[in-house]
């Protein structure tokens, strides 16, 4: 029994006018609860729902407003999820719906609470069926794309694979309409992308081509989860596991889904700049950063907010979630967590970056 997040796009799942094609939704469905049959756990991240709402709401094309999308997702992941919980329910299977902010995987309580209602609908014999929260996440907050939401809720479920279905059978060397381009059946490593290129746009529906594609293969396979690629089309082949569309094998070891995140999260709030000692302390002692060490600080953010950490050069060297406000920090710069105990109460005596929510760069 395997455990795998199959996530597809809104290319394969709707049509040129904005509805659901139910064409194309069937044989991936069947080919879902053809894997179930043999005894593998599937979470279902599903797009489509800014697309499939743009027939309902009489509207030619992807808004590009935020308002407007959002009015766009509301309507059709209400007809997204009702074809799928339809569709399933004719094998005798129920359909659960995870809508997740970037929240839900940066900040440690949010993390948990998304792990365990994973486990629960597993457990239950549930098929969760993924989104992002389109309707209420705002602009900065957005994962902004489904495939990078996928490879963080492979390391959230802990798959034990990754396939990304698209309405392209592999990655190419190139635009797959040009004629020079190559098909690529594995990719071992970064050594195997340098000379492929992603730059040009995908289809209409789609929001991020080939490039957030590579980037959560990069995410996924970083964690340990290898990643097929291939098309909608070849749903049944991908998750038999037959030799179809290009496989990208595990570079590394899990960690953390909250430090993957951090690694590869696009949206610092802002930054801290480091003095040398603290910078050492951060590369090579696997220390926390106290404020003693901490000498500026930029943007505005919250306790818990992603932030950079920077040194006096301005390179960034890592990433952490900061415990506390912008607004706290210039008064506790350059001082001792004794000194602040003292002179501000016992709670600024903690870290201003816990080691455990850090990562190198
Ligand atoms: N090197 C490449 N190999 C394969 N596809 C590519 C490449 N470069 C760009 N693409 C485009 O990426 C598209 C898939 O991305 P996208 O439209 O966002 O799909 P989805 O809706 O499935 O997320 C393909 O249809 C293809 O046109
Ligand atoms: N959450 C959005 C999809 C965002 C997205 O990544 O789309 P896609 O590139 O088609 O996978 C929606 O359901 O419309």
């Amino acid at each position: 029994m395997s455990r795998v997040v199959v996530k597809v796009g809104s290319s394969s799942l709707t049509t040129d006018d904005g509805h659901l094609d139910h064409a194309a939704i069937g044989p991936l469905v069947d080919a879902l609860v053809e894997a179930r049959g043999r005894g593998d756990e599937v979470v279902l991240v599903s797009s489509g729902a800014i697309a499939a709402g743009l027939g309902p709401l009489g509207l030619g094309a992807r808004p590009r407003d935020l308002a407007t999308q959002q009015a766009a997702a509301s309507v059709g992941q209400g007809a997204l999820l009702e074809f799928y919980a339809r569709s399933f329910a004719e094998y005798g299977l129920r359909v659960g719906q995870v809508l997740l902010t970037i929240d839900d995987v940066t900040r440690r309580s949010h993390y948990r609470n998304a792990h365990q209602t994973f486990a629960k609908l597993l457990e239950l014999g549930i098929v969760p069926v993924v989104n992002e929260n389109d309707t209420v996440a705002t602009s900065e907050i957005r994962f902004g794309d489904n495939d990078r939401l996928a490879a963080l809720v492979a390391h959230l479920v802990h798959a034990d694979r990754l396939v990304l279905l698209s309405d392209v059978d592999a990655l190419y060397t190139g635009h797959p309409s040009l004629p020079d381009s190559v098909r690529i059946e594995r990719v071992g490593g970064e050594d195997d992308l340098v000379e492929v290129d992603v730059t040009r746009v995908g289809s209409a529906v789609g929001t991020g081509g080939m490039v957030t594609k590579i980037e959560a293969a990069r995410i996924a396979t970083a964690a340990g989860v290898p990643v097929l690629l291939t098309n909608a089309a070849q749903a049944h082949e991908a998750l038999a596991d037959e030799p179809v569309g290009t496989r990208f094998e595990p570079t590394g070891k899990r960690r953390p889904a909250r430090l993957l995140w951090l690694a590869h999260a696009s949206e610092t709030k802002g930054s801290l700049v480091l003095d040398d000692g603290a910078v050492r302390a951060i590369t090579q002692g696997k220390a926390s950063l106290l404020a003693a060490g901490v000498s500026g600080v930029e943007g505005t953010f919250s306790a818990g907010d992603p932030v950079d950490l920077v040194g006096l050069g301005g390179t960034v060297v890592a990433r952490g979630l900061v415990n506390f406000d912008a607004t706290e920090l210039p008064a506790m710069v350059g001082r001792s967590s004794r000194d602040l105990a003292a002179a501000l109460g016992p709670e600024y005596e903690r870290e201003v970056v816990h080691r455990d929510d850090l990562v190198v760069l």
